[in-house]
């Protein structure tokens, strides 16, 4: 259980692509709050399960790998920030969508969900936290006076994460990334645990054609009409 806790938290969770990290982290600077990218945790257990060799198909192995994986965000000088993993920087890898598939498959264990439960509690601190992931209003923080759904049709979310690898210079077939996509968030949907879904109170927004910063301004609205002023 979490220990009851005052400082405000804004979940945003939806599927991959539908803008929570990009939404996250302006509104959390917008607030000058924390920001937890719950994803990244899923991904850097994959990623060390990689090189570790642990087998994806022991579920004791992968949950003792989340238990002792160290995993550390570090502010980098060109602004996008490194996500070290037992000390390394494993921020491209985590990125690609293979990783993305990993995280998928591992997050469906609860025990792995169970080892990450405290270190996400960890980054709830004064002023305030934004929390981007799956299951951020519905198990991670139930408490949250504000929660956001973002979605966003499966094709243009594929078009959204296309344009974004081909910048990073990274190469992939617009249909075998929608099938992916598609493939992941079903899986993220109907697992037994913590499974992608709104939580009853969240405000949707549905992003299909609404450009990033009309949506940080709704998420804003949303939060500074319930009584936050920053
Ligand atoms: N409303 C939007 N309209 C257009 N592009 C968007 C929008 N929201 C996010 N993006 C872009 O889509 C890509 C995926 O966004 P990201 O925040 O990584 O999604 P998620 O964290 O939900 O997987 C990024 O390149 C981002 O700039
Ligand atoms: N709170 C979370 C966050 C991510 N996961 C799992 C399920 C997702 O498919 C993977 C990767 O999540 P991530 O948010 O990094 O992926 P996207 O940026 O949305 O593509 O991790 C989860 O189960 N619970």
């Amino acid at each position: 259980m979490q220990p009851t806790s005052s400082v405000p938290v804004l979940t945003i969770d939806g599927p991959s692509g539908s803008g929570k990290g990009t939404i996250s982290r302006l509104v959390a600077e917008a607030l000058g709050w924390h920001y937890l990218d719950s994803g990244a945790l899923y991904r850097a257990v994959g990623v060390a399960a990689a090189w570790e060799g642990v087998d994806l198909d022991d579920d004791a192995a992968v949950e003792a790998c989340a238990r002792r994986t160290r995993i550390r965000f570090a502010d980098a000088p060109d602004g996008e920030p490194r996500v070290l993993v037992n000390d390394q920087d494993a921020t491209d890898q985590l990125r690609l969508e293979t990783t993305g598939a990993a995280a998928s498959s591992i997050a469906a264990k609860p025990g792995v969900r169970a080892a990450l439960v405290e270190m996400q509690h960890g980054f709830r601190q004064v002023p305030g936290l934004v929390a981007d992931g799956r299951d951020m209003g519905t198990v991670i923080f139930p408490d949250a006076a504000f929660k956001v759904f973002l979605t966003a049709s499966a094709r243009e979310r594929a078009e959204r994460r296309h344009k974004q690898l081909m910048q990073k210079g990274v190469s992939v077939n617009l249909d075998s990334l929608l099938g992916e996509i598609v493939a992941r968030d079903e899986r993220d949907a109907n697992r037994a645990v913590a499974p992608l879904r709104p939580a009853p109170e969240a405000v949707l927004i549905d992003t299909t054609g609404i450009g990033i910063e009309a949506v940080v301004a709704r998420v804003l609205a949303h939060v500074r009409g319930n009584g936050i002023t920053p």
